[in-house]
């Protein structure tokens, strides 16, 4: 019996349903956020970004995917309290609203965004501090990375 772990994962995509459905992004974030839509191969592409606190109505459509990133840190949002949006049923009367905001951190999660901010790579590992957080700090927020996990749970 074939080794399952060794098929490739499958490529979350959108479906090219063509049935529209209005949004309005909402970052209720501080920072500026950069939407990233997950094409018909699966691959990401980013969209225009979005200031702090500004809004978006747009047209996206049923069966397509959603995730929302930190412009500066890369560090993934939420989308309604989920890390991936889609539409669900196509409505052309009221908006969906989509409501970026960010995850609650814990205060490790806190300091390890604060250190990345002040301190270069290259020096991470001359900072007094326990060798496991070395690579907590090298462990940089990747989209790749989340896509992957979210594709396969
Ligand atoms: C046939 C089809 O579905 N084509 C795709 C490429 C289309 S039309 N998409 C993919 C996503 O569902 C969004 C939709 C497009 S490109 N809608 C127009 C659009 C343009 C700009 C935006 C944004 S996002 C932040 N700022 C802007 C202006 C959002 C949607």
């Amino acid at each position: 019996e074939e080794n399952l772990s060794q098929l490739p994962v499958p490529r979350l995509c959108s479906r090219n349903s063509r049935i529209p459905t209005n949004v309005i992004f909402v970052n209720l974030t501080p920072r500026t956020v950069k939407p990233i839509w997950i094409n018909f191969q699966g691959e990401p592409q980013a969209y225009p970004s979005l200031r702090p606190h500004t809004g978006r109505r747009m047209i996206t459509y049923l069966d397509h995917f959603w995730l929302f990133r930190d412009l500066e840190t890369d560090v993934g949002l939420l989308a309604n309290k989920q890390e991936m949006y889609f539409p669900v049923e196509g409505n052309n009367v009221q908006p969906i609203f989509v409501n970026i905001s960010s995850p609650e951190f814990t205060l490790k999660e806190h300091c390890i965004h604060f250190i990345r901010k002040i301190v270069k790579p290259e020096d991470y590992r001359k900072l007094d501090i326990v060798a496991s957080l070395y690579k907590d700090l090298e462990d940089l927020p990747n989209m790749t990375k989340d896509l992957r996990r979210l594709t396969i749970t």
